[in-house]
């Protein structure tokens, strides 16, 4: 029996990775400590797998910024709009380029935009997504995986396994550029390249590759699933004598199954955590040449594994199979796991006890493998955590439970209709058309985050910290007053993160100090793990949200994050349905919202950025989460008065085909992000005739560019002839804690002057 691993977090323990990116891109280092500090990250963690006893261990699997762009650059897929940057950019050109891809390249007179970025399935990881053409051709232009897979194998000989997304995945993944043609049918360009990569591997001395192909999990067309079919065959075909593994994760094989036993390569992947009930059939259809990888630890989650449930699949795996044809690994690549629990001194001993970072995750796969030699030590060790977890008071709280039962479809449900709210909204707050807003947070300056790590450290007191708060916020009120905006934010300075900062003040969270996991590049996130019944022991926002709303005549929005963005954001509980645990929290966030009203904030806005990414990955299964996601928000936003105005706010929203879920949400005011695709997300809220207010997003926050005020009008013209120009709000895409302030301040001007000239230009009576 094998173990193996799919892949490990490559930040760096310190998020050396990121510091020393941005660092690159300041200018402030060379390419060679780039390198070098890169080069220590792999060398460590390709050790700390080998110390742990892994057999088969990922190599590539490194990026500098994203696995998906890696894989654009070693098969040439790149952009025509890149080729003056490589003709500038002689001495580093490669790295240069790869990072012009992922963020722009704005100097040397060009300014070439970045390419677009999305989320990696269902997760909180974002990719580059590639780009095609009809005519698309491939090669190889990049070195990278040999040169990893070369030093690799230096220090860890034949268990050193290279690791590349998968040519179907690789298609499915992007994103036609032009008309005319299936990417999909790009498939027999692509699979030539392919074989290419995978025999100068082998020449080199790889006897393992690893294709990742997540794709495969996912719900195919019957050319998709040809495609697949297609691939493999002809890759076979053209390479012996080196083992090929397709690794899937995040759903069940179910209809693919067939497909996928049946792909002549050596092993497959399957995830035992996402699907468990997936074994049954695989190994039902198994032919008898392959060889399996249970992913049976969570790569997605932190709990500690639970020895008893997966030494029942592997098993079932071994009685079938026999012991030869079963490897043992993690879910999915440990990329999404932060990195070792040890390092965290201040987490309740109890809890603590019941929780597995990648390391840990790494000795859970190699004691599986040692329990079933017959150390049964392991076995009876591992029990009494999970028995201490199950049981603890800690956990379990009876009053939350009670409440979450008794919740209604009343509970629900606002007291009137929303022509109703509007109408003494509308009179309330008195705005103009078109009224300007912005989403919330401003830019998390260096001296705004040394001011909170100062804190933390004890190096100032509450008083110096909140009152150097204070300022910035009192002076971002100003600034907006001075611009003109018409509803307020207070910026969010005081929180380090959407989520982060409300799991700080919930019971039943705990948060880490170096938890840290990418999000993407060199941003990474700190999720909170929610461990317990969750409940909010006193006001969250009140203190922040009225002193900045005592700062003005003008509406200040209150601004909470929702209970589905709370839940997807955070590592969370595994012994209870998601539904349940974000009801709990819903609960939260509405009393947060009754406190806020009561506390004379007249509108909030209830973030659920994240509830498109909770879409399950298999359509069958999305009418149930929506069902319940809908209603969490609903809870929230429910038991307010008429006139109190509630927002939510939505990025990354592929809304076509969940539209009338979002309407359900009923929210007063929706801010979407919509101008990377020129009003294209619209559509859906056109045909589906929204019945509430809305504010397309006018500018795209990702970028450090200053949108001139015609293109935002052009904008809002192309959205006034979709929706009711009465209902539009104006505001950019997203927050703007990523941003400077100067180009924030430009930006916002020109925003305001574009409201103006909409108010003069677009009429408001007309009826779409
Ligand atoms: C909207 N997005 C978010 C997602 N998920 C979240 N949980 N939160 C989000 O906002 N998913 C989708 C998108 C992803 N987008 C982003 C955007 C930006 C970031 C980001 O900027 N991350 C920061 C870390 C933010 C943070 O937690 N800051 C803390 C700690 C700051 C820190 O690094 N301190 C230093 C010391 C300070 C110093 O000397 O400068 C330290 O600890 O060493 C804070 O502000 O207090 C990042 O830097 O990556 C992420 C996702
Ligand atoms: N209120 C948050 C939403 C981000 S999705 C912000 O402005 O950063
Ligand atoms: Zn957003």
């Amino acid at each position: 029996m094998l173990t193996q691993n799919l892949g490990y977090p490559r930040i760096g323990g310190q998020r050396q990775l990121k510091k020393a990116c941005e660092q690159y891109w300041a200018g402030k280092i060379n390419l060679s400590e780039l390198n070098d500090v890169a080069r220590k990250i792999k060398e460590e963690n390709w050790q700390t797998q080998a110390d742990a006893g892994i057999d088969l261990i990922p190599c590539n699997d490194f990026s500098f910024y994203d696995q998906v762009l890696d894989t654009s650059l070693v098969l040439g897929v790149i952009p025509q709009r890149y080729a003056p940057v490589l003709s500038l950019v002689k001495t580093n050109s490669e790295i240069d380029l790869y990072f012009a891809m992922a963020r722009g390249y704005q100097k040397d007179g060009l300014d070439i935009t970045a390419m677009e970025m999305t989320k990696w399935l269902d997760t909180n990881y974002h990719y580059i997504v590639p780009e095609f053409t009809a005519k698309q051709e491939f090669r190889i232009f990049s070195e990278k995986i040999f040169a990893e897979y070369s030093i690799a194998k230096q220090q860890l000989g034949a268990k050193a396994k290279p690791v590349l997304l998968g040519p179907v995945s690789y298609l499915l993944l992007g994103k036609e550029k032009e008309e005319g043609f299936e990417r999909i049918d790009l498939v027999k360009n692509l699979v030539p390249v392919y074989i290419e990569i995978i025999n100068r591997l082998k020449q080199q001395g790889a006897t393992w590759i690893q294709l990742d192909e997540p794709c495969l999990a996912l719900d195919l067309s019957k050319k998709d699933k040809e495609a697949f079919d297609y691939a493999y065959r002809a890759i076979a075909n053209r390479v012996s004598g080196i083992k090929l593994l397709v690794a899937t994760y995040f759903e069940g094989l179910l209809d693919n199954t067939q497909l996928a036993v049946n792909l002549p390569v050596t092993a497959l992947h399957i995830d035992l955590i996402r699907a468990p009930e997936q074994l049954e059939e695989v190994l039902s259809l198994i032919p008898d040449n392959l060889q399996l990888s249970l992913g049976v630890v969570d790569g997605r989650n932190v709990w500690k594994n639970d020895y008893e449930k997966s030494l029942q699949h592997i098993s079932k795996a071994v009685e079938k199979l026999g012991i030869d044809r079963v490897i043992i690994a993690p879910s999915c690549s440990l990329l999404h796991s932060p990195i070792n629990i040890e390092v965290e001194t201040t987490i309740d001993p109890e809890i603590k006890d019941w929780l597995a970072f990648a390391e840990q995750k790494l000795n859970e796969v190699a004691e599986l493998k040692q329990i079933i030699a017959g150390n049964l030590k392991l076995l009876n060790a591992n029990k009494t955590s999970i028995e201490g977890r199950r049981a603890s008071q800690k956990v379990h709280k009876q009053t939350i439970k009670e409440r979450v039962a008794a919740i209604t479809e009343a509970d629900a449900t606002r007291s009137s209709a929303f022509p109703i709210r509007q109408q003494l909204q509308h009179k309330r707050f008195n705005l103009p058309s078109f009224p300007t807003t912005t989403i919330g947070s401003f830019p998390q300056t260096d001296d705004i985050r040394q001011l909170r790590a100062k804190f933390k450290k004890g190096e100032l007191t509450l008083e110096q910290y909140e009152s150097a708060i204070e300022q910035a916020t009192v002076e971002s009120i100003r600034w907006q007053e001075e611009i003109g905006l018409d509803v307020l934010v207070h910026g969010e300075f005081e929180r380090n993160d959407m989520v982060e900062y409300f799991g700080e003040q919930l019971d039943g969270f705990l948060f880490t100090k170096y938890g840290w996991v990418q999000s993407y590049g060199s941003r990474c996130v700190k999720p909170p793990v929610i461990y317990g019944d969750v409940s909010r022991p006193q006001n969250m926002t009140v203190r922040w949200s009225t002193f900045a709303a005592g700062q003005t005549d003008r509406p200040m929005k209150g601004m909470l994050t929702g209970p589905v963005t709370i839940l997807q954001w955070s590592f969370v509980r595994d012994d209870q349905p998601r539904d349940v645990t974000t009801n709990q929290i819903a609960l939260a966030i509405h009393d947060e919202v009754l406190a806020l009203e009561a506390a004379g904030i007249g509108m909030v806005q209830i973030d659920e950025a994240a509830i498109r990414e909770g879409l399950p990955l298999r359509k069958a299964k999305r009418l149930h989460y929506l069902d319940w996601a809908v209603k969490a928000f609903r809870i929230t936003a429910s038991g307010v008065k008429d006139e109190t105005q509630v927002h939510t706010h939505m990025c990354y929203s592929e809304f076509n085909d969940i539209i009338e879920h979002i309407a359900a949400m009923d929210a007063d005011v929706i801010t979407i992000e919509t101008s990377r695709s020129q009003m294209e997300l619209l559509h859906a809220f056109a045909h589906f005739e929204y019945p509430n207010e809305i504010g397309p997003g006018v500018y795209d926050i990702h970028s450090p560019r200053v949108p001139t005020t015609e293109e935002m009008v052009a904008l809002l013209t192309k959205a006034a002839d979709l929706l009711p120009a009465r209902h539009l709000w104006v505001n950019p895409d997203c927050g703007l804690k990523t941003r400077k302030w100067p180009e924030t301040k430009a930006a916002l001007e020109n925003m305001v002057a574009a409201a103006r000239q909409a108010r003069k230009q677009i009429s408001t009576e007309s009826v779409i």
